[in-house]
């Protein structure tokens, strides 16, 4: 009888369900468990979840994310990430998946060849939601840099074709180690570690 007491006492602590990062992409889930390098990697669920268009980053972010939450029915993060020219007034900004996809590396850089200026900036917008209906918080993280011809292996996105603003090399060149100390996406999840740790 004593012990039985002694469980439903114990109980409340793993009542908070677990949060699970829902990402269809392998390696922002490989990067993210590497940044944050928590004792419990995230739980995840490889769900491609729709996507709206916008008038904003931060409505498509949310909008994906109290997505995610329904489905799941428990508290989740999302991450987008969006890379903006600057002479093109920031697009294709959260529309790069489908440029990249359509157009390549080299296609993406014929854009920019009538502007002088090939300046861009990598955005990252991770996401947190609690639960299905809930408030959305958001998490920002921004790296500059320079849209160029690719140079790197090619398996992840863009990462040939952006050299971050102080490097001579671009994302793709440089060691996992170095990319994801000065990432758009470190930048935000160093935001989130500080929220997670709220929650605990
Ligand atoms: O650090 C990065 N370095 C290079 N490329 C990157 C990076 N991070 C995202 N990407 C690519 C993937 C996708 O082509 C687009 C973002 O689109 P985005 O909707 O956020 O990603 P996704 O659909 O692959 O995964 P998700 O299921 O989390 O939405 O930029
Ligand atoms: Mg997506």
């Amino acid at each position: 009888m004593g012990k039985e007491e002694t469980k439903t006492v114990e109980a409340p602590a793993t009542e908070k369900k677990d949060i699970v990062f829902v990402t269809g992409n392998i390696n922002k889930l490989k990067e993210v468990n590497a940044i944050l390098d928590l004792d419990k990697p995230l739980k995840n669920q490889k769900i491609d979840l729709p996507e709206l268009q916008g008038p904003s980053t931060q409505y498509i972010a949310t909008q994906k994310c109290l997505e995610a939450a329904r489905r799941v029915n428990g508290p989740v993060l999302t991450e987008d990430t969006s890379l903006h020219f600057n002479s093109l007034k920031g697009l294709p900004g959260p529309y790069i998946k489908w440029f990249l996809q359509e157009l390549g590396h080299n296609g993406l850089n014929d854009i920019l060849a009538a502007y002088e200026d090939k300046s861009a900036y990598a955005l990252c917008t991770f996401a947190y939601c609690e639960g299905p209906g809930k408030e959305v918080q958001l998490f920002e993280g921004k790296t500059n840099g320079k849209i160029v011809m690719p140079r790197g292996p090619t398996d992840f996105g863009w990462d040939p074709i952006f050299q971050p603003e102080g490097f001579e090399q671009t994302y793709a060149e440089m060691p996992k180690s170095m990319k994801n100390t000065i990432s758009h996406r470190y930048k935000a999840l160093e935001k989130v570690k500080k929220f997670l740790k709220t929650l605990d």
